[in-house]
């Protein structure tokens, strides 16, 4: 029989992820996103321009009403402030009980003692993947807050530096982690691969983080079981959008249209053409 190893060796990356955009675009699942203010628009963008459906929706009365129809959850702590934070506990514990995934952006993670604990907390949730730059990975893997970290949004580590952090936190968490970068590193703590998609002009954009976080938690929606391979996709397809829309971009503010429009209309033989994934590590 098959092991996991070579079915990853001789997985056809580009077929696998046109196959899990076709998914999405077919199931359309719904997401529920608690996220930051400055996110909540590029973020539905995103998730609609891949076919999924966005849920802005943070009301902890709500959420026992809500929360039950959303096919995965999206959580976020970009503008985080403690009125929010038993919606969000209480979403990812309600998902957690209906078997349904849930994907973790830890923003600036390293902002505060406040920022950190609440993280801390919220993988001890159990989130299926956790997506965050190399200054976020790297500060919540070492779990304590160090002053030479950067303390706002934006990364000053390249991923490659997060690489055995972001393995110390998936064996940690059981999560698959993914660090975002001029490489996509995505590892469940044993195999890790490479997303060589996208383009730096991405970075110039605020929100493309969060909104890839979401893209992940759609992907992962309509394949719960394979989470490394749906967040691989999910990074793929993001970054072959701002490939293109690049293509036809002046600046940030254009970029961030094309990439939404470029993201509607990708087809099987762009995918099938762009995808650039390399395997670092098959595991032990
Ligand atoms: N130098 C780069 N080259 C190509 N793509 C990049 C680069 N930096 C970031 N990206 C892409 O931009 C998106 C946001 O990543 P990033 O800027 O690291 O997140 P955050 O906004 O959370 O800091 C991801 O899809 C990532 O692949
Ligand atoms: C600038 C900023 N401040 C609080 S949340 C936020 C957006 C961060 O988005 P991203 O992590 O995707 O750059
Ligand atoms: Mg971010």
């Amino acid at each position: 029989m098959e092991n996991e190893n070579q079915s990853l060796e001789e997985e056809d990356w580009g077929m696998k992820t046109w196959k899990n955009l076709e998914k999405v675009r077919e199931k359309s699942p719904l997401i529920q996103c608690i996220t930051n203010y400055v996110s909540m628009d590029l973020m539905a963008n995103t998730l609609l321009a891949s076919g999924a459906s966005p849920a802005m929706l943070h009301c902890l009365q709500e959420i026992p009403d809500f929360t039950p129809h959303a096919d995965a959850l999206c959580l976020n702590v970009g503008t985080l402030s403690p009125d929010w934070l038993p919606s969000m506990k209480s979403a990812a514990e309600l998902v957690n009980e209906l078997g349904k995934p849930w994907v973790f952006d830890p923003v600036a993670v390293s902002a505060s003692e406040f920022r950190l604990k609440t993280c801390i907390e919220l993988v001890g949730l159990k989130p299926a993947v956790i997506r965050g730059n190399a200054s976020e990975i790297l500060a919540l893997a070492n779990a304590s807050r160090d002053t030479h970290n950067s303390k706002g949004a934006d990364s000053s580590h390249g991923s490659m530096d997060a690489i055995e952090a972001a393995k110390s936190l998936a064996k940690a968490s059981g999560a698959v982690v993914a660090v975002s970068g001029a490489v996509d590193i995505i590892t469940d703590g044993q195999r890790l691969v490479g997303v060589h998609n996208g383009v730096a002009m991405m970075q110039r954009i605020t929100a493309t983080g969060c909104a890839v976080t979401a893209l992940i938690a759609a992907f992962v929606a309509v394949d719960p079981l394979h989470a490394f391979e749906a967040t691989a996709s999910a990074l793929t397809i993001f970054g072959v959008a701002g490939e293109i829309g690049m293509d036809m971009a002046k600046g940030p503010s254009s970029l961030r249209m094309h990439l939404i429009d470029s993201l509607h209309g990708l087809d099987q033989a762009t995918v099938l053409s762009r995808v650039n994934i390399s395997c670092m590590s098959r595991g032990s």
